[in-house]
């Protein structure tokens, strides 16, 4: 749990060249599912390569909490002994998810159809962010909640005794509502149908289907429409997890602004929904070739090669591509600051919900290091300064978020002068290995301030 200890200020100046590999950690929101649906499942699921950070470790103690069995191998090697659907206990203390959305979305969900009641808290950053667009469909299955008001943490769900199927077209492109409703929808006898107008990250669907599930999705006039059929048993699974494509973004963009640099980033998850950023630096003109693509575990995955790019243009990022790179725009913003001319961020307004309001974090952070920002309600854009123009020398607030943190670090490994952050403890969250990774690669991060 992040934000509950002494903050961490930390510094980063010039660096060397990045040269090498990066070996970034897994996914954090396939770690999730693989959490819960091992949970949700009969018997033993087996994970390589899950994500140790804090949200996913809250969510492993969550699942234990709802009496399935978690059992930490070491060296990312875990084993989930699930109670299948339906099979959750009532907790004895309330569930803290930490830093969490993703964490705390998924297992109310998860929880909300079965006959316990479940009580939700997170830490100072969690507790502000938006819970109705959860509890509202959960409330067609017939749970019930009680939060804070404007729907906020901490929160009490009484799940449904006798849960109903939904159908639901999800109001906001949010891949953990989608998910939600599916989970809930597990244990709902007859079909929960899902529709989604722009498409969000597919992993529950995928998952879904990798442990047995019976779920279809439909590309239709509506939009995306998913039909799920509850009360299956879901069978236990081995799963791989493939490395963060949003965690491999910290390395690849660190390279592209960091003069003579090559960095190698191996093994990343480039499943559609997700690959955004890598497609927008592309027709930035930065040098970024994905080697050696292949399919693990039922996900595309490539290498990534990111070089120093000094031609980098600023572009207008399609609105459309905004769901594929959502918690990307940060460290986006980032490399756009040194790219010529300007950078358009727009259908943005999912970034006021996140860890911290991302579009004011960035756009404070930024101003305070000589960039200059716009920015609308769901929209923002970048003043690039070139490659060698960003002066830095500010310090920006991280707002108890983890990508502000990284992101600001990034900035400091081409700008003129240091770039410090008040806290970078955040990063804990979803990258624990970042400053020793990015040290390997030639960074320059120390834990002090200025
Ligand atoms: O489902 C997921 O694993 C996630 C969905 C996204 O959030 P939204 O559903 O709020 O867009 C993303 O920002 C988050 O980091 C992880
Ligand atoms: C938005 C994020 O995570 P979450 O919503 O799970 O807190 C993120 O990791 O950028």
């Amino acid at each position: 749990m992040s934000g509950h200890g002494t903050p961490i200020p930390m510094t980063s100046r010039r660096a060397s060249p990045l040269k090498g590999e990066a070996h970034v950690p897994g996914d954090k929101s396939i770690s999730h599912r693989s959490l819960i649906l091992g949970a949700m499942a009969v018997g033993e699921t087996k994970i390589s390569g899950l994500l140790e950070g804090e949200d996913v470790l809250d969510t492993a103690k969550a699942m234990q909490a709802f009496g399935a069995e978690v059992v930490n191998h070491g060296g990312g090697e875990w084993s989930v002994f699930g109670v299948g659907v339906g099979g959750f206990a009532e907790p004895e203390n309330v569930i803290d998810c930490g830093n969490s959305g993703t964490g705390v979305r998924l297992i109310m969900g998860a929880m909300a159809t079965s006959p316990i009641t479940a009580t939700f808290t997170g830490d100072a950053s969690l507790n502000k962010r938006p819970m109705a667009r959860v509890t509202d469909p959960l409330a067609l299955f017939g749970a019930q909640s009680v939060g804070r008001e404007g729907g906020r943490l901490p929160m009490i769900i009484v799940g449904a005794a006798e849960p109903v199927p939904v159908r639901y077209e999800v109001p906001v492109p949010s891949a953990q509502v989608k998910s939600a409703v599916l989970l809930a929808g597990l244990n709902a006898p007859g079909q929960t149908v899902v529709i989604e107008r722009e498409a969000t990250r597919d992993h529950s669907e995928r998952m879904l289907a990798g442990f047995g599930a019976e779920i279809t999705v439909e590309d239709t006039e509506e939009g995306r429409v998913i039909t799920l059929t509850g009360q299956p048993e879901l069978k236990p699974q081995v799963i791989a997890v493939p490395r963060d494509p949003s965690s491999a973004a910290f390395p690849v963009c660190a390279a592209l602004i960091t003069p003579g640099s090559d960095v190698l980033v191996p093994g990343i998850g480039l499943n559609p929904t997700r690959a955004g950023l890598f497609y927008t630096l592309q027709d930035m003109g930065a040098d970024l070739t994905f080697e050696n693509p292949r399919t693990e575990g039922g996900e595309p995955v490539a290498d990534l090669r990111a070089k120093y790019s000094p031609e980098m243009k600023g572009i207008e990022v399609p609105p459309e591509r905004a769901a594929s790179m959502i918690d990307e725009y940060p460290v986006l913003s980032v490399v756009a600051s040194f790219a010529t001319g300007t950078t358009m961020m727009a259908g943005v307004k999912e970034l006021r919900v996140k860890e911290s309001d991302r579009i004011d974090a960035m756009a404070k952070g930024l101003r305070a290091n000589g960039v200059t920002v716009e920015e609308g309600e769901d929209w923002w854009s970048v003043e690039g300064c070139g490659p060698e123009g960003v002066k830095g020398g500010g310090t920006a607030e991280s707002f108890l978020d983890h990508r502000i943190a990284m992101s600001f670090m990034v900035m400091g490994m081409g700008a003129q002068n240091p770039v410090s952050v008040d806290d970078g403890s955040p990063i804990a969250t979803s990258f624990p290995i970042f400053e020793r990774l990015m040290g390997d690669l030639g960074a320059h991060i120390t834990r002090s301030n200025g």
